[in-house]
């Protein structure tokens, strides 16, 4: 009965729309912004607690149980199966969403994974929102991962003699040097890195922040360069230099190391504070993430997932092996489009999901999705055919930058994706254009041919039969991922024992973790937990499962099986 109640308050919960404003700008959503745009049909789907005594967002407190987490299950008892979204979502968190309500109500309005980007904020900062997401995880029946993007290194400004953006102007002449100054220096440009021009010539250009401004190299003493300002613009602080020669970018960045003094340090932390991803910056070469990948094996006693960042030209030569080598990617666009031209970032990211998906790794679109929500209330039009373009790729997971971390509209710019992404993967599916993912693209064959080629037969009979659910009982993922990798047109219900397991499948498409107490008879656990998801009303008579299950030897039953089963719930 207690249980009945907390569901129903729930669904009263998320079922708050546009409508309850007031509630919303309690929390601290302002809806009038200096330059409003025409909404077009977006809502704040955000929910929220209608607590008019309380400035915090709360939920009932829920004892962690077995089952899955409660965004999950109020969307299957509101929406159905087919209503589940299947895309992720990321967020990034900073100073405007960082408090326990804001991140509560990121947790309700459907983020997947926090992300910590730790070029920003300090380790204390970072550790106090990391143990805000795992007690509402704990409290409340989320299931947020963190990860923790490192900083990485890169050629940048630490010091353009502002407190924040300088202009440029047209033939202006400009220093840059790596040695630092006392004061501001007018036209003086400090870098962080101390040989940051070497290899650079007279009539090299200079590129900030991907075109912000532009610069022509006139003249070089020691290492520092002086420049000509032929493109005027912005800089900002911690502006990106990127440098040309004849049209094409002087590939330079290989030679600064992936993971710095500062980046082994933040994983020590990441690793005390049991995250569950690390994102790993500028990686060039497979052998950086096997290195951390390595690291991790003998220092953490959990498993903890390495994505690979893919924004430097170098890591797109060796893209094959970098995503052989991590847990996933994430097509980090922001820095992606200072290394190579804009126009090719489209088909770039096209590219990496469908290797991504060939060779069964999550894949993360990010950056500017969504960004003059950062500003206003409502995307433009362009971004929303960004976000559905990503869907319609079948990208893993969508990413918020700046929209959440420091926005003022980080919950609208998280309904906008949710309301995108259940939109196009509904289109999807009535023009079946999953059909278009034909086996025969997933021809790469993958280490465990059997399991690849059952779950394959498993989703195609899924679809063609049009069940409502396909349940997989996994101990590390593994087949929940190979069934993900086909995109069904049902949710795929991953039973699993393993804490880390849900939390990595958090990334994936279409899956919903679900924690059960697994024993080795895999029979019993299915009829279990059919049981109990039909005593929790989550399914009921009529519907159909397909169940594919992986049964591993034990000393009674000295074979492994793998089987297709179809189940009728009676
Ligand atoms: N932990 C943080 N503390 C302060 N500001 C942050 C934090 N995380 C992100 N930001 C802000 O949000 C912006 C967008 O985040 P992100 O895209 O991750 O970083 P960047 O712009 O450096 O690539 C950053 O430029 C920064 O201003
Ligand atoms: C996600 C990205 O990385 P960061 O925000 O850390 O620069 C990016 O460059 O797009
Ligand atoms: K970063
Ligand atoms: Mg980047």
């Amino acid at each position: 009965m207690a249980a009945a109640a907390r569901d129903l308050s729930l669904v009263s919960q998320l079922a708050v729309a546009g409508s309850r404003v007031p509630s919303l700008r309690k929390c601290g959503l302002h809806f009038l912004n200096k330059r409003r745009r025409p909404n077009f049909g977006f809502k704040v789907r955000a929910a929220v607690q209608l607590d008019s005594e309380s400035e915090n967002a709360t939920t009932k407190p829920l004892e962690k149980t077995l089952g899955m987490d409660v965004v999950s299950e109020v969307g299957l008892r509101e929406k159905g199966f087919m209503g589940l979204r299947k895309t992720k979502l990321v967020c990034t968190i900073g100073p405007a969403c960082s408090s326990l309500c804001d991140l509560e109500k990121l947790a309700l309005a459907g983020m997947n994974v926090a992300r910590l980007n730790m070029c920003h904020g300090s380790r204390d900062w970072h550790r106090d929102v990391i143990r805000k997401i795992k007690m509402l995880n704990e409290e409340k029946g989320f299931s947020v991962s963190v990860m923790i993007d490192t900083e990485g290194s890169q050629i940048h400004v630490v010091d353009h003699g502002a407190p924040s953006s300088l202009k440029v102007e047209e033939d202006s002449i400009w220093r840059f040097t790596a040695k630092s100054f006392e004061g501001s220096r007018p036209f003086t440009v400090q870098a962080n890195h101390e040989r940051f021009s070497e290899g650079i010539e007279v009539g090299d250009e200079v590129v900030i922040d991907g075109g912000m401004a532009c610069f022509v190299v006139v003249e070089k003493t020691g290492n520092d360069l002086h420049c000509k300002c032929i493109d005027p613009g912005l800089f900002l602080p911690g502006a990106k230099f990127s440098f040309w020669r004849d049209g094409k970018l002087v590939r330079r960045n290989h030679k600064l190391p992936t993971l710095t003094t500062k980046d082994w340090a933040d994983i020590d932390f990441g690793i005390s504070e049991e995250v569950d991803f690390f994102a790993l910056s500028f990686v060039n070469h497979a052998d950086s993430v096997e290195q951390l990948k390595n690291y991790l094996s003998t220092k953490s006693t959990r498993s903890i997932k390495v994505l690979a960042k893919v924004e430097s030209l170098e890591s797109l030569h060796n893209l094959k092996e970098i995503v052989q080598a991590s847990d996933g990617i994430m097509v980090a666009r922001g820095d992606l489009g200072v290394e190579i031209p804009l126009e090719q970032i489209p088909t770039v990211q096209e590219d990496i999901i469908y290797i991504c998906r060939q060779l069964n790794k999550p894949v993360i679109v990010a950056s500017q999705l969504l960004e003059s929500m950062v500003e206003y209330p409502t995307p433009t039009r362009a971004e929303v055919a960004d976000v559905s373009e990503a869907v319609r790729q079948y990208a893993d997971a969508l990413m918020l930058s700046g929209e959440s971390a420091i926005g003022s509209y980080g919950q609208k710019a998280l309904a906008v994706l949710e309301m995108t992404s259940t939109r196009i993967e509904s289109w999807a599916r009535e023009e079946n254009r999953q059909s278009l993912l034909s086996q025969h693209q997933l021809g790469v064959s993958l280490p465990d041919r059997t399991a690849e080629q059952i779950c394959n037969c498993a989703v195609e009979m899924a679809n063609n039969l049009g069940v409502d659910a396909i349940f997989v009982y996994t101990k590390h993922g593994y087949m929940a991922t190979l069934l993900s990798r086909n995109r069904p047109n049902p949710p795929i219900f991953a039973f699993t024992k393993e804490e880390s397991t849900i939390m990595a499948l958090n990334l994936h498409w279409g899956v919903v973790p679900f924690q059960v107490d697994l024993s080795d008879d895999t029979e019993s656990s299915i009829s279990k937990s059919i049981e109990f998801m039909k005593s929790k009303g989550l399914i009921t008579r009529g519907d159909v499962v397909l169940v594919v299950s992986d049964v591993v030897p034990t000393r009674s039953t000295p074979i492994a099986s793998q089987s297709i089963k179809v189940k009728t719930v009676v």
